[in-house]
């Protein structure tokens, strides 16, 4: 693997399996290093499915990460979590129930109610259970084709508004509402760690990484990039 410092965070480019591994390897950091509970905030969409898949045949999870991790994810659709769109729902069927993670370990948005009780039940159940230092203690990020991440998406008022939650709803324009973590909650999560694979992502993370600051969402994150990790394949960086 190289690596290579940017405004936004330290990257790591490698082939997938390198990837992989390293992604399990800050599980076990972070288990190592958070006491009896650390909190893992999963990321959605297509890019971690071939993760889980590879993790589950690989075995990749140890048994002191299976029992201490409580697993949530940074995002959510208002749909139920036998939806294929869930990404709770997906990370759970594809991974956390195959490798054997208990139901107590298991922290989904409560997605049946409307956006705005179920952002602030989320809030207040996990504050309750974790306090309200941090959001996660390892906080999983995508980005998207056009450099949104969690549900923040591009003019995301998310972006403007600065309540000081950890996490909201929030209206995406021709998607519905989604349930997303804050820049105030990432601000408050002890390691962010960045997945980006794949040639169809290769145009936006060039301009991401090298373009204007403040253009797309994702570049939130060079206001902590100190705590900030990319994973990326090679097909996204060429
Ligand atoms: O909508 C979402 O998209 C991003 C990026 O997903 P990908 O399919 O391009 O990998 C994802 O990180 C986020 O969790 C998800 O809800």
């Amino acid at each position: 693997m190289r690596h290579e410092n940017t405004p936004y965070g330290r990257l790591c480019i490698g082939s997938l399996p390198e990837l992989y591994t390293r992604l399990v390897d800050h599980f076990e950091t972070t288990a190592g290093s958070s006491g009896d509970a650390f909190t893992v905030g999963l990321t959605g969409g297509s890019t971690p499915k071939a993760f889980y898949e590879w993790a589950v045949a690989s075995k990749a999870l140890s048994d002191v990460v299976r029992r201490h991790a409580v697993w949530s994810v940074s995002d959510e659709r208002m749909v139920p979590l036998s939806d294929s769109e869930s990404n709770f729902g997906t990370a759970d069927r594809q991974w956390l129930t195959p490798m054997g993670v208990a139901p107590e370990r298991k922290f989904p948005w409560p997605v049946m109610v409307d956006p705005h009780s179920a952002a602030a039940a989320f809030q207040m159940r996990w504050q309750e259970r974790f306090g309200s230092e941090r959001a996660f203690d390892l906080c999983l990020l995508g980005m998207g084709d056009d450099g949104h991440t969690a549900s923040i998406f591009p003019g995301s008022p998310l972006l403007i508004v600065d309540s000081g939650d950890y996490f909201a709803p929030v209206d995406v324009p021709g998607k519905g509402w989604r349930l997303s973590i804050t820049p105030d909650g990432l601000a408050a999560c002890g390691k962010i760690v960045v997945m980006v694979t794949g040639a169809a992502k290769a145009e936006r993370l060039k301009a991401v990484l090298e373009g204007p600051e403040g253009v797309y969402p994702v570049q939130l994150l060079s206001r902590f990039s100190e705590k900030v990790e990319w994973l990326v394949d090679e097909l996204a960086m060429a």
